[in-house]
């Protein structure tokens, strides 16, 4: 039995306890293990803790109909709860704040110190504080998993840590945010900026506060994380050009289309020929040759530059409730399979 406790449950977690329900809480290549939740902890949506396994199904039934009733517990601090709480496996899928990581990072050092592993989606942490908490990790002995920081349940994380190990990647770059590449699709054929961002949030590929998708900075945070998987290199915030797609108008979209380009927002990290890692984040527009042209809706594309392999380029999506859930599923498969 491997159980898990989710901290925030929004959309990304409920894709997980959706995915989780499908296969009837077994672990597919995992030795038949079973999932059981007994945690859900939400600041604002309410908790619930039981060490028999919370009833799931009813529990997302209701949040179908936003109704969080069955969360009667009103838990304020989250970390003590984390600490106490008997489980092997902490979902951490709060709000990303990419200024100070927080406050999930505290909920990450606090599962590891009291003998949990982490699963995540959230990128504030890895963008600021990557290399403390790997090394927090190791200490304790326990995994923590981030495959859903970047491209959502499409592997890149893994593929950059495992597959292209020893390639030399010298940079990575592509189309990193799924709500702004919806948003300038929906805008080619003719929907408003705001429309389209509404639609971008109901389903549920927005942040929280979606100036952080539009203006750039949820790009900027992958270009971090990426920097610290790939590099090593903690970048600075304020080192990295910044600039979002809350500027372009219909006019400029259809322009870009009467001369057959489209706009793009792109993350770009990459190492010049002194070593010097650097970061940039800005909208392109892209020339019908190019292959970012043909990536459309919430779809991400990154391509992998190596002395070895030259460019590898992956693409799939890049948000989504069950597409992020999948990571966080498949990252606790890894763990319990390792
Ligand atoms: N949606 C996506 O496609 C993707 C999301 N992510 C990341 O995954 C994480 C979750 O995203 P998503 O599910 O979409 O976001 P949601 O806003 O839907 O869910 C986050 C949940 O966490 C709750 N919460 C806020 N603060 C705390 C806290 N201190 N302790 C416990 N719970 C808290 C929120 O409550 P309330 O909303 O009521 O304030 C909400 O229920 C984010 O970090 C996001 O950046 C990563 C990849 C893709
Ligand atoms: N808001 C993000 C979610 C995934 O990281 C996006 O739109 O890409």
């Amino acid at each position: 039995m491997v159980k898990i406790v989710y901290v925030g449950f929004g959309i990304v977690s409920q894709g997980l306890a959706e995915i989780i329900l499908r296969n009837k809480s077994v672990l597919p290549l995992a030795k038949n293990l079973k999932i059981q939740t007994v945690g859900i902890l939400d600041i604002m949506k309410g908790s619930k803790i039981d060490a028999n396994g919370i009833n799931m199904h009813d529990v997302l039934t209701n949040a179908n109909n936003d109704d969080y009733s069955l969360l009667s517990e009103n838990i304020l601090d989250i970390p003590k709860a984390i600490q106490e709480i008997d489980a092997d496996i902490i979902i951490e899928a709060s709000f990303t704040d990419i200024k100070t990581g927080q406050p999930a990072i505290s909920h990450i050092e606090t599962a590891l110190n009291s003998g949990k592993h982490v699963v995540t989606t959230n990128k504030g942490p890895f963008a600021v504080a990557h290399e403390h908490i790997i090394n927090l990790a190791k200490l304790k002995g326990k995994m923590v998993a981030i495959e859903g920081t970047v491209m959502s349940g499409t592997p890149i994380i893994n593929v950059l840590n495992n597959g292209l190990l020893g390639s030399d990647i010298t940079a990575v770059s592509g189309i990193m945010n799924g709500t702004s590449n919806y948003i300038l699709s929906k805008m080619e054929l003719g929907m408003s900026y705001n429309d389209a961002l509404s639609q971008a949030q109901k389903l549920g590929y927005a942040e929280a506060d979606p100036t952080s998708d539009v203006e750039g900075l949820d790009t900027l945070a992958k270009v971090m994380i990426l920097a610290n998987v790939v590099f090593d290199v903690q970048l600075i915030q304020e080192d990295i050009e910044v600039k979002g797609i809350s500027k372009i108008t219909l006019s400029d979209v259809k322009e870009a289309a009467a001369n057959n380009k489209r706009w793009k927002l792109t993350g770009s990290v990459w190492k010049d020929q002194e070593g010097m890692v650097h970061g940039l984040v800005c909208p392109k527009l892209i020339s019908m040759n190019d292959s970012l042209y043909g990536i459309s809706d919430a779809t991400n594309a990154l391509k992998i530059t190596s002395s070895i392999l030259g460019d590898t380029t992956i693409v799939g999506a890049g948000a989504g409730k069950i597409e992020t859930g999948f990571a966080l599923y498949n990252d606790i498969i890894s763990i319990v399979n390792r």
